[in-house]
């Protein structure tokens, strides 16, 4: 499945706009979130488990049954959801995103809300996300800027895609340690919206992001 870059109607802030369902973050049952937290914890399990080879395989044929039962009725690939930020504020995203997706185990479900400077986000991070010993793995890194200076663009502007994205690792980024994170836009110019982002863990930067975004509306 592929997403048009020109949307098919005049209101290009509404994925409905590119043909993609939509859904209230609020509406999602309490049943399935926490569904998306127990899988969660039993990747983080299923990746540190020294258990016996009878339970693993065991295992494995429950999680084997678990997986066909859930997969009788899936969503459309590109479902969005609409999250509501603490300003009254909505922001969309797609529900299965890797990194602050509601439906999906693997996200670390990290949820940006609206600053007077732009968006903000608190996560602390498992060894799911391990790259050096004890330390978040580097293209996590990038992808979770990337996600912050995305989605303050979509918020501050309209909807865009990533067309360059640099980073500078100042210091590793610790693992089992609150991390913020924070994106602003520093200029638009037509459809192009140059975002940064940074990292810090114990007030110190980790990680630095600047970014383009090319909106995806048909206006200049
Ligand atoms: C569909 C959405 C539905 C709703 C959705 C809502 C989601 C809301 C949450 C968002 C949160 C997501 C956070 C994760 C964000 C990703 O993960 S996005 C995924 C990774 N990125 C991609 O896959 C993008 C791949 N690239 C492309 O599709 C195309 O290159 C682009 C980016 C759409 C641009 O193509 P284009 O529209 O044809 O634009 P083009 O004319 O080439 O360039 C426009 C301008 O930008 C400049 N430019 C383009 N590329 C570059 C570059 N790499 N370096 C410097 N300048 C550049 C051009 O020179 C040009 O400048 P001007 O001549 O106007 O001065």
């Amino acid at each position: 499945m592929t997403v048009n870059t020109q949307p098919v109607t005049e209101s290009p802030d509404d994925p409905r706009a590119f043909g993609l369902p939509l859904v209230d973050a609020h509406s999602l049952p309490a049943e399935l979130r926490t569904l998306v937290s127990r899988v969660h914890d039993l990747v983080d399990a299923v990746a540190n488990t020294e258990v016996d080879t009878d339970t693993l395989a065991e295992t494995a044929a429950t999680v084997e049954g678990l997986t066909d039962r859930l997969n009788v009725a899936r969503r459309q690939i590109g479902a969005m959801v609409r999250r509501e930020l603490g300003d009254g504020t909505t922001m969309v995203g797609t529900i299965t995103n890797i990194v602050e997706g509601e439906t999906n185990p693997a996200a670390p479900q990290l949820f940006l809300d609206r600053t007077d400077e732009g968006l903000r986000a608190e996560v602390t991070l498992n060894t799911i996300y391990q790259g050096p010993p004890g330390l978040v793995h580097g293209g996590w890194i990038a992808a979770m800027l990337d996600q912050a200076v995305g989605s303050v663009s979509a918020v501050e502007t309209s909807p865009g895609l990533t067309a360059n994205l640099e980073i500078d690792y100042r210091r590793p980024t610790p693992l089992f340690t609150p991390l913020e994170i924070t994106s602003w836009v520093e200029r638009v110019e037509g459809r192009k919206v140059f975002v940064a982002g940074r990292i810090r863990a114990h007030g110190q930067v980790t990680a630095e992001a600047t970014a383009l975004m090319i909106r995806v509306e048909a206006d200049g």
